[in-house]
């Protein structure tokens, strides 16, 4: 399979392993596209803008909404039809994990960046290895334009296991006191993405990695549910395609003016990390994000520990017994007021 007549997605999922050499085309509209290694293609623009934009899908290969989006994105930029206004880099994290039809093969690889992939001496295996390569990729991306007055962007692309109150939001990385960004909540708010969850620690994740390591305005967006392949109604990602492709064609793109009162942002109030193989879950498996409990309510059990409720409407996220021991199995969120926000 030559990549000049394939499929984006396609020939990446042909080559799960990498491919070592690289490839190279000139559009009639003059967009230079390289391809760094299987699920890695910049596109470059004649005149390039001030943006330097990543967006990412199948970090998780079972999320399959994203990555369609972004399939068709690049085969629109390939075919001329998504003119690009700004260097990107397409991302499809994990090829492997896609052909497998699984959140993973091995590891959790959104949970082995910021050099995690590396901090188990002797531990090798195809997530880790792939997250150290996208970390240099991303790097390389970003450092590439000579101008450090561009504004780098990542949107790693996802969706979520269940069903959730708020069927879209976007995990804020932990900003270390930095102010928060109103373009960016209203570019999201644009995505269909009203629903903001501060993180308020560092984490391994893939968006902390752009945004701590690489100063890039960073997200998770979880853009639904989980679903195969075909199952997805892609009319519910229309509003994130659309400003995605508008952010990417656009050498200025207008976004709604900020309005606090469209958005709904929680903080996470606590991290439940499984230790024991017995953990459990004190909640049915179809118990939505973000849905409330009341205080005192028994959430998780982790061998002799109790997770309780401890504030009033506390809401659970990203719920999963199922975890590796020492990763996180539950979130826990308090919505705050929108007003409360350190904004720029
Ligand atoms: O639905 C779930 O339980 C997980 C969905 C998903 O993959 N979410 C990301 C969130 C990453 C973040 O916290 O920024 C993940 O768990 O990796
Ligand atoms: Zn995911």
């Amino acid at each position: 399979m030559n990549f000049a007549d394939a499929d984006f997605l396609a020939w990446s999922c042909a080559h799960p392993d990498g491919v070592a050499d690289q490839f190279h085309q000139r559009l009639d509209n003059g967009t230079e596209l390289q391809l760094w290694d299987s699920g890695v293609l910049v596109a470059e623009p004649a005149q390039a803008g001030d943006k330097q934009v990543v967006i990412s899908c199948a970090v998780h290969g079972n999320e399959t909404a994203p990555i369609e989006l972004l399939r068709d994105m690049v085969a629109d930029v390939r075919s001329g039809k998504l003119q690009l206004a700004h260097r990107t880099l397409f991302l499809i994290a994990n090829p492997a994990s896609i052909n497998a039809g699984r959140r993973f093969v091995e590891e959790n690889m959104n949970r082995l960046f910021s050099g995690e992939h590396s901090n188990a001496p002797g531990m090798i295996n195809p997530e880790r290895e792939r997250a150290a390569k996208l970390e240099q990729y991303v790097q390389q991306f970003y450092s590439a334009a000579e101008a450090d007055e561009k504004t780098r962007l990542h949107y790693d692309l996802h969706t979520a296991i269940r069903d959730s109150a708020h069927e879209k939001f976007a995990v804020y990385p932990f900003l270390h006191g930095k102010p928060y960004s109103k373009e960016q909540l209203s570019f999201l708010r644009d995505c269909g993405v009203t629903t903001i969850l501060l993180n308020q620690e560092p984490t391994t994740t893939f968006s902390y990695f752009s945004s701590a390591h690489c100063q890039a305005h960073a997200f998770t967006v979880e853009l639904g549910k989980v679903k195969p392949f075909g199952e997805n109604d892609m009319r519910r990602f229309a509003d994130a395609d659309r400003s995605l492709r508008r952010l990417l064609s656009e050498s200025a793109p207008q976004w709604s003016a900020f309005d606090s009162d469209k958005h709904q942002i929680y903080e996470v109030a606590r991290t439940i990390n499984r230790t024991q193989q017995d953990f459990r879950l004190h909640f049915a498996d179809d118990v939505a994000n973000f849905t409330p409990f009341q205080q005192g309510e028994l959430l998780a059990t982790d061998g002799d520990i109790e997770y309780r409720v401890e504030q009033p409407q506390e809401r659970i996220i990203f719920p999963n017994a199922k975890v590796a021991i020492g990763q996180r199995a539950l979130l826990t969120v308090v919505e705050i007021p929108a007003q409360r926000l350190q904004l720029v």
